[in-house]
């Protein structure tokens, strides 16, 4: 038992030293990519790119750099008058006019009205190349305390909200032989997230949905399923989260120093999206390390990430944001 718990230290010593070097915030395959790879202004060059959850945070930035790297864009998420803001900021950064930049309101939980959205693309650009699945809601709410209303809406918003949109908009990429889908995923993807079950649910389940994806459409290389997984970026997604009952909202603090930028994320997304990277990991140090140990050290690291869980719901319960564990500033609580 000893030996294995050295080992396991060493392990961890050992990539912690790694990263360290490296100063990576990606993971090696993307650290690769980004110094010797393709460069998303040459390889996304007039794609037509329809961007999901634009309206703000991850998606905000998506879409400035998309259209400086030349990419027609379809701008989506549910506030038309943010989303024309942000079409404004793109025309203003960019070459393109304003044609190549649609502003189409969509909400992912009305997925009756995906298929008029599609033929709205298609009248517009005739095609889809590139579906960047980013709309999504998260959660700050323990799981007893949590309705069966909340978890559905996580689960309809998140993983049924982008299965619909996906099969549609995929559909139309297999008849023409060229097209890649693009799941912004999370690390809660991929380890668990006390205080987040049903987001994490969620973006497991979409996880599944892409491995399979990947080998199931693996034999038509026009088409590409990316999966990208971010850790903590700076975005609304806490003011924006789930709580116990729908309606609800999760406190939270403005100080976000501890996350990843958002510009940053967004521009390893578009280098993962350049050199077609089926998984990518994208954090800060030192939580980068986090998903490899998860998958390395499995009980190891549940018996870590205790500490910081229970931490995090103890923030929860004296109703502060659950990560001032990181930030030690002020928090907000607003309800609706
Ligand atoms: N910020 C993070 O720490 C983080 C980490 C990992 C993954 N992610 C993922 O990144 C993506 C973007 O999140 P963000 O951090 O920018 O959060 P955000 O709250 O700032 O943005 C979410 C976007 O999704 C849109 N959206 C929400 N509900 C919608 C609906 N019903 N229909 C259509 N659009 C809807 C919002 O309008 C907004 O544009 C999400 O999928 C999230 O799970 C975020």
């Amino acid at each position: 038992m000893d030996l294995l718990f050295w080992t396991a230290v060493a392990i961890v010593a050992f990539l912690v030293q790694i990263f360290r070097l490296i100063r990576a915030d990606g993971d090696l395959s993307l650290m690769w990519a980004e110094a010797f790879g393709a460069s998303p202004a040459s390889a996304l060059q007039g794609k037509v790119v329809w961007l999901t959850g634009a309206s703000g945070g991850i998606g905000e930035h998506l879409a400035y750099q998309l259209a400086e790297c030349g990419c027609r864009l379809v701008l989506s998420s549910r506030k038309e008058d943010e989303l024309e803001r942000v079409k404004k900021t793109c025309l203003e950064r960019s070459n393109l006019s304003c044609a190549n930049v649609l502003v189409l309101p969509l909400d992912l939980l009305d997925v009756d009205s995906h298929e008029e959205c599609l033929q709205s693309v298609l009248r517009h650009f005739g095609k889809v190349d590139v579906l960047l699945n980013n709309g999504g809601r998260s959660q700050r709410s323990l799981f007893l305390d949590t309705s069966l209303a909340v978890i559905r809406s996580l689960m309809e918003l998140n993983y049924i909200g982008t299965v619909s949109l996906t099969q549609l908009v995929l559909r139309e990429m297999v008849q023409r032989g060229h097209g890649t889908v693009v799941v912004v995923n999370s690390f809660a993807g991929i380890c668990g997230v006390p205080l987040a079950s049903g987001y994490c649910a969620s973006k497991h389940a979409l996880m599944g949905l892409c491995n399979s994806l990947q080998i199931e459409l693996g034999h038509q290389s026009g088409i590409k399923i990316l999966s990208v997984c971010p850790g903590p970026v700076q975005s609304n997604i806490v003011k924006n989260a789930f709580t116990e009952e729908l309606g609800k909202l999760a406190p939270y603090s403005e100080n976000e120093e501890h996350k990843m930028a958002t510009a940053r994320c967004a521009r390893l997304i578009l280098i993962a999206m350049a050199n077609n990277l089926l998984e990518t990991w994208i954090s800060s140090q030192p939580l980068l390390l986090y998903p490899y140990i998860w998958q390395y050290l499995p009980s190891l690291c549940r018996a870590l990430s205790l500490m910081v869980g229970r931490r995090r719901i103890e923030n929860l319960r004296s109703g502060l944001d659950a990560d001032a564990y990181f930030t030690r500033s002020t928090c907000k609580t607003k309800s609706t």
